[in-house]
């Protein structure tokens, strides 16, 4: 705790494999927001359930964020701030319409997908082979929602040509749904194609879980 006293710029608790903890690394990013990162070894040590982590975290999970003296949980709710305080560039589209399409793509995936595929949840089920079959199942269901909707919205990114907070809610999902559950895009063309292009942008590519993997060990 007295690390974070002394520590001027922003400090991200975060995980590399942690797709939540990705989005808001994007967006900080993206904003050219000064930040360190710690890891939270949400996987094998399972320092997320410590007294120390509850103090930052009580929800004890990752990410959490501490900027401008303030610890802020919960990756949406981060994005929102950082949007509120640096809005430059935006990561919101322009208009109500897009706003609202760009909101339908990050619930399909914070709500609808997220949660149903949390590394977390393994222990709850009598099998690892039936995690993977209902962890398949939802993230399944929800890709077809994306590729529906991306249909009607997307450009070279989720909402035509700027990147936005669904883009933010895609990369890491997809990523998480192609590395770790191991399945295959090719019934979601839409996606294919909007994630193949988002990989490319510096945003992703700089803050991938690979690259934030090395820095951990
Ligand atoms: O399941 C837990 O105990 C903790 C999970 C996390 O901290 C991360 C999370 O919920 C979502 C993610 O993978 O980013």
């Amino acid at each position: 705790m007295a690390r974070m006293a002394t520590e001027t710029r922003a400090i991200l608790y975060g995980f590399w494999l942690s797709s939540c903890s990705w989005r808001v690394r994007a967006a900080l990013h993206l904003k050219d927001i000064s930040y360190v990162e710690r890891s939270v070894d949400i996987v094998n040590k399972r320092s997320q359930l410590t007294d120390e982590y509850r103090v930052i975290n009580p929800s004890q999970k990752v990410p959490a964020l501490i900027i401008d003296g303030a610890t802020i949980i919960e990756s949406m709710a981060i994005l929102q701030y950082l949007e509120d305080t640096r809005p430059k560039p935006s990561l919101m589209p322009r208009t109500p319409i897009l706003r609202a399409r760009m909101r339908e793509i990050c619930e399909t995936v914070v709500s609808g997908i997220q949660p149903l595929q949390n590394v977390g949840l393994l222990s709850h089920f009598d099998s690892t082979d039936q995690y993977k079959n209902f962890t398949k199942y939802w993230t399944e269901r929800g890709l077809y929602s994306l590729e529906d909707l991306l249909q009607k919205s997307s450009g070279q990114f989720c909402i035509e040509n700027q990147l936005s907070m669904a883009d933010l809610c895609l990369v890491p999902q997809l990523y998480n749904a192609v590395t770790r559950h191991k399945l295959s895009l090719d019934k979601f063309p839409t996606i294919s194609k909007v994630y193949e292009t988002l990989l490319e942008e510096k945003t992703f590519s700089e803050t991938h879980p690979e690259n934030i993997k090395q820095k951990d060990m």
